[in-house]
């Protein structure tokens, strides 16, 4: 008999509102998803649908008037419902983070060492001689050649892609369970992509860890994630296991948005779909798509578009989306 992985992140309709003069706009609007252990999921979308947001507000770092409802079960704990005291303590130690740009993480006044021992003492309660042997275990983890001398070097010291390393280093020194990883190879060189890449399956495999990605890069998504959401507007417009959202997408947006990244030859941002992103203001009624969607009827833009399920795991929400998908095969 198999047994279900376990699921370590459960988040339930999860919402993001930010209220200005303007009025009320929501970056992440009642996403849902299970992250089971030591599986990928990557969250595909266009610039300003609202992906670093939900990683931002995953880690509990989303901006200070921002209003979150919803539910982010790890542990056996709803973060949504934590103080920020407690919140504060997760972060690190139960869900951590790497960045696009890994000077976001890392301090450029203090070495390596610093940086991996102090907050091995501070979460782990370990002396200062059992942390420095944890962080050149960390080093040799994300694979960092001479690891003794690289703990001196000071982060300007280090190549881009041996920063990320240091940053990824940093993101697992406290055993978190989940790592959120937001366009984590963008800022690199290509040839250092495909290293971190492999860095970040490396360390998977070997703790088990369960990673969320966030990327526009379906190249990164099909090499990396079992499962994928695809976001529009901040809600999820397509999710699915890898293999039916990347090979058979139903949702026209997701269709686009392959179009522009595998057809075209470019990993860029996808000029297939015509228009951009809706200003989240002013979203229009019904499918905030429909504006850019060539399949779009009067239905589309009266109601807000059903979710379909294709398989126990594949779902899309557009009305579209069975012939959308016999479009894409
Ligand atoms: N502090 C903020 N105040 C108001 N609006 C914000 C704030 N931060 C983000 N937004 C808006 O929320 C939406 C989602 O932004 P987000 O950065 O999550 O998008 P993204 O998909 O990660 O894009 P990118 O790939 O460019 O990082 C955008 O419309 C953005 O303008």
């Amino acid at each position: 008999m198999t047994t279900a992985p376990e699921t370590v992140l459960s988040v339930r309709g999860l919402t993001v509102e930010l209220r200005g003069n303007a009025g009320s706009l929501r970056p992440v609007d009642d996403v849902s998803f299970d992250l089971a252990k030591g599986s990928v999921l990557g969250v595909l979308g266009e610039s300003g649908c609202g992906k670093s947001m939900l990683l931002r507000t995953l880690m509990g770092i989303e901006p200070p008037l921002a209003a979150v409802s919803g539910e982010v079960w790890t542990r056996g704990r709803n973060l949504v419902a934590m103080s920020p005291r407690e919140r504060a303590e997760t972060r690190g130690s139960w869900i951590s983070m790497v960045f696009q740009n890994p000077m976001t993480a890392l301090d450029p006044v203090y070495t390596v060492e610093r940086q991996l021992v102090e907050p091995l003492r501070r979460h782990s309660g370990m002396d200062r001689r059992a942390a420095r042997t944890r962080a050149l275990e960390l080093l040799e983890l994300v694979q960092i050649t001479d690891p003794k001398r690289r703990l001196k070097a000071y982060p300007f010291e280090l190549s881009g892609g041996m920063r990320q390393r240091v940053a990824i280093a940093a993101a697992l020194a406290c055993g978190a369970s989940v790592l959120l990883a937001d366009e984590p190879t963008t800022a690199l060189d290509v040839t250092v992509q495909a290293r971190i890449l492999a860095l970040l399956n490396d360390v998977r495999a070997e703790l088990g860890t369960s990673t969320v990605i966030v990327t526009h890069d379906v190249g990164v998504t099909a090499e990396l994630a079992d499962e994928v959401l695809v976001l529009y507007a901040g809600r999820t417009i397509e999710s699915g296991t890898c293999r039916e959202v990347l090979k058979n997408p139903r949702h026209p947006y997701t269709i686009g948005l392959l179009d522009a990244n595998v057809r075209g030859g470019q990993r860029t941002r996808p000029a297939a779909i015509p228009g951009a992103p809706p200003n989240l203001a002013l979203l229009p009624s019904g499918c905030s798509f429909a504006p850019r969607c060539r399949h779009a009827a009067a239905l589309c833009r009266a109601d807000d578009p059903p979710v379909r399920r294709f398989t126990h795991s594949h779902t899309a929400r557009c009305v579209h989306a069975g012939a959308s998908a016999a479009q894409g095969e």
